[in-house]
């Protein structure tokens, strides 16, 4: 196991940080820690650094247990959303640190350190400081430096957080490619569920400092195991279990809420037995899908997702008529809700 996280507990005065978490990341995995804001990923990322202590439980590390272990001697790599490159040294100094605190031989180092640059595809670029490159160069040479220690744990928190949107969406999908070569057991801390969605083999969803759900993005996508999981990772219509669309459908609640995500919404023209009808209220057409909000007669606002070719053939638009059925639903017994 690449890392072992055991009943870890972590105040901070009386505020429960991380309660009673159990986790394993396999040897070698990629998984993303998965929340909104607060819900504890930096503080268990920072425990299973050494940087902050447990109160109670046991953190193990590639088998030995890490509990008490200071950061420096965890084998771990560590890359932070800002990056702290250090600003006077060039790319190839910044990479080689590590090894020459570790008294490396030189010529092995400048062997390692071509190879990083190679690895992180920033060769030609290691005379450079750090102000002479772009904010995602940077944050490739600050993961080149984390791993040139050869960490047996990658840690990585919000690495890609500062960074515009289309930078960040080419780093994750290389972060994968990279993964894909090293190999390094690697957490990597996103608020982001499409970015967890993407680069990670596992995710572990996070909500008040406990653990929701871990499993493959697929998994949870598909099956929710809490009506928190099911509302954070992708859109969700909420709707009251009492609502018209469910009447016809026989649809067992065990909760007055049931969650509905917008493109399991049938969308038809012509009323059929099962069908509830509604309005076309809006159409959003993001190029790849289009959204349609749908007004039910008793008032309640449903999204639709539909692909381009049902929206061609439905040809809606704004104030038509429409019936609609759900195609599939979800409720969670109560004591999941939020
Ligand atoms: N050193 C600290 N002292 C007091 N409270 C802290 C400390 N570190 C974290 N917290 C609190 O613990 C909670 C969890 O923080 P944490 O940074 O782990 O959340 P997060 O899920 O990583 O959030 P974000 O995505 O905003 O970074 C927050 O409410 C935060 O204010």
């Amino acid at each position: 196991m690449g890392i072992l996280v055991e009943n870890v507990s972590k105040n901070f005065g009386s505020f429960k940080a991380i309660e009673q978490v159990n986790l394993e990341v396999k040897t070698g995995s990629l998984v993303a820690l998965l929340g909104p804001s607060g819900s504890g990923k930096s503080t268990l990322l920072r425990l299973i650094a050494g940087l902050e202590l447990p109160d109670t439980g046991k953190i193990y590390l590639t088998g030995k247990d890490a509990t008490y272990q200071s950061v420096q001697d965890r084998n771990i790599g560590f890359v932070f959303q800002h990056y702290a490159l250090f600003k006077h040294r060039t790319v190839r100094e910044n990479i080689s640190f590590g090894l020459e605190i570790r008294k490396v031989p030189a010529k092995k180092i400048q062997g390692r350190v071509e190879q990083l640059l190679e690895l992180v595809q920033l060769t030609g670029l290691g005379d450079r400081y750090p102000s002479q490159l772009s904010g995602g160069q940077r944050q490739r040479v600050a993961l080149a430096r984390a791993l040139a220690v050869e960490p047996e744990v990658l840690l990585l928190d919000e690495p890609f957080g500062a960074l515009d949107a289309k930078v960040r969406k080419d780093l994750r999908a290389w972060l994968r490619r990279l993964h894909d070569e090293v190999h390094v057991t690697t957490v990597f801390v996103t608020h982001d569920q499409e970015e967890a969605m993407e680069v990670s083999d596992e995710i572990v969803v996070m909500n008040k400092g406990r653990v929701e759900q871990v499993g493959t993005p697929a998994e949870i996508y598909d099956h929710p195991a809490s009506a928190f999981v099911m509302s954070f990772i992708g859109p969700v219509n909420v709707l009251p279990s009492s609502s018209s669309i469910f009447q016809e459908q026989r649809f067992e609640a065990p909760n007055p809420e049931v969650f509905l995500r917008p493109q399991d919404v049938v969308v038809e023209r012509v009323a059929n037995g099962t069908t509830t009808p509604a309005t076309v209220s809006r159409v959003i057409h993001l190029g790849w899908e289009i959204q349609v909000e749908l007004n039910l007669d008793e008032g309640q606002v449903v999204m639709a997702h539909l692909t381009r070719d049902r929206f061609k053939e439905l040809e809606l638009e704004p104030e038509q008529r429409v019936y609609v059925k759900p195609k599939d639903a979800k409720s969670f017994p109560l004591y999941y809700s939020i």
